[in-house]
């Protein structure tokens, strides 16, 4: 059982706040995003780019679903598995926290976009029509949400580790 699922927009900090956030808590990180990588010896990149994104989704899923029924540590998701509905049901099972973050500090934290495929072309029109049509998602998946602009990934770790003292395991 995990001890909790990150969720958020790519630049949220799922992967630095899981990490820190497992390290506090003497527990092991896990990252769909890396799993799909390991298992497939190539970069998210290169699956985008290579096979296309709806490959990359049935990886993806099949990663998270390994993640969610083997993992006892923090779980931090690629930020659109929770897209596929089925992710979804499988999520109610579990804490799973939104690490929201702004347009300008998602664009800034970023950059250049490189290594996030999804972002490729206009770099701020997609984050935002990813912020757009996600925060829904995202919002009625969570059990606590924690603001990340203007903050630490130190602070925003405290945090969730403090909220997670008050929500009790489904
Ligand atoms: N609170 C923060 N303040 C400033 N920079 C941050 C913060 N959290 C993360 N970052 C930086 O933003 C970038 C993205 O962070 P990270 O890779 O953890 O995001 P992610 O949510 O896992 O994204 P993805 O969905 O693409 O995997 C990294 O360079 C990281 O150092
Ligand atoms: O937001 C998304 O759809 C993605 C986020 C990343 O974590 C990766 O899973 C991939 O780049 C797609
Ligand atoms: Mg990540």
């Amino acid at each position: 059982m995990t001890l909790a699922v990150i969720v958020g927009p790519m630049g949220a900090g799922k992967s630095t706040v899981g990490a820190l956030l497992a390290e506090s808590l003497g527990v092991l990180a896990r990252d769909s995003d890396t799993d799909v990588e390991r298992i497939e010896g190539r970069s998210i990149s290169d699956i985008f780019v290579d096979s296309g994104e709806q490959h990359f989704r049935v990886l993806e899923k099949a990663a998270v679903a390994d993640a969610l029924a083997s993992h006892d540590g923090v779980l931090s998701l690629g930020g659109g598995a929770v897209l596929d509905p089925d992710t979804q049901a499988l999520l109610a099972g579990h804490r799973v926290v939104f690490l929201r973050v702004g347009l300008s500090e998602a664009v800034k934290r970023v950059g250049l976009g490189t290594g996030r495929p999804l972002l490729l072309g206009n770099v701020r029109a997609r984050i935002k029509a990813v912020l757009d049509e996600r925060a829904p998602v995202y919002e009625s998946l969570a059990d606590f949400t924690v603001d990340t602009d203007g903050r630490t990934p130190a602070e925003i770790a405290d945090e969730v580790r403090q909220a997670l003292e008050q929500v009790a395991r489904p």
